[in-house]
């Protein structure tokens, strides 16, 4: 299996004392959707942000063999590396469609549209309101613009930074179900960061426990699927702020 994405011995540093990341390794193969799974302040976005190019890091980072540890990040969105940030960050006085050109700005016009048209499919929630105003969504239409958005950005390698995040849990499982088609219908290869254990495994192929910036377990999503073996691992690695259910 070839594989997309290729972190080693990544450490993230805010200033001289504060370490975020530390000497984390994981790797991602075509098609893959691999979580990382921590509680708050684990590292999880440090990681993102780090893969994406928007701080600086110790180690290595590979592209499908190529490594572009230096890269800066607008040159790694033109490889295929998009990001969707943590608390959606839609510009809410544009319309559903102007962020969504805004996603696809690197594309040519028909291959934009076709992009659009494809995004709103899978969308149909937001394709009604797609002359509206980004800030009139619910918040679980704003975190389908969102991901829509990078889906724009024709991505090879989707970092998805809780998606789920204050989402009602029938929102969280619309989300999770669309993104569960988006991996169906295309070879795309996800990172997914989430402390939601029981939505995650319905996606995700693989799981990275994290703590305290490392990498602690790692496990076969396929394993977590048994609720006892579910509850071991949040008990092992996650502790009392994470749930099974
Ligand atoms: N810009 C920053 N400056 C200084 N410290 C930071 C900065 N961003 C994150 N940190 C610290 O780095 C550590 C890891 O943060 P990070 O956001 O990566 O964790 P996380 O697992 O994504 O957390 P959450 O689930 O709360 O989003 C935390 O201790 C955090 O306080």
């Amino acid at each position: 299996m070839t594989d997309v994405l290729t972190v080693n011995g990544l450490s993230v540093f805010y200033g001289a004392r504060a370490q975020a990341v530390e000497d984390v390794s994981f790797s991602v193969g075509q098609g893959r959707v691999v979580a990382l799974l921590g509680a708050n302040g684990a590292g999880k976005s440090s990681i993102m942000k780090a893969v994406a190019g928007l701080i600086p890091a110790v180690g290595t980072v590979t592209l499908r063999g190529a490594d572009i540890s230096g890269m800066p990040a607008r040159k790694r969105v033109a490889r295929g590396v998009v990001y969707v940030p943590e608390g959606r960050q839609i510009v809410g006085h544009m319309t559903v469609r102007e962020n969504l050109v805004l996603g696809g700005y690197q594309l040519t016009g028909p291959r934009r549209k076709s992009r659009m048209e494809m995004v709103l499919d899978l969308f149909p929630e937001i394709a009604e309101k797609a002359d509206r105003s980004a800030w009139r969504l619910s918040g679980g239409e704003q975190q389908m613009l969102a991901i829509g958005r990078g889906l724009m950005a024709e991505p090879r390698l989707l970092l998805l930074d809780e998606p789920s995040l204050g989402l009602a849990p029938l929102l969280v499982r619309r989300v999770f179900d669309r993104l569960g088609a988006i991996r169906q219908e295309s070879d795309l290869s996800i990172v997914l960061v989430e402390q939601n254990l029981a939505m995650t495994i319905r996606l995700c192929d693989e799981v990275h426990f994290l703590r305290s910036g490392r990498i602690v377990g790692h496990q076969d999503a396929e394993s977590l699927r048994d609720p006892a073996a579910r509850q071991a691992a949040i008990d092992a690695y996650l502790g009392a702020s994470a749930t099974a259910a």
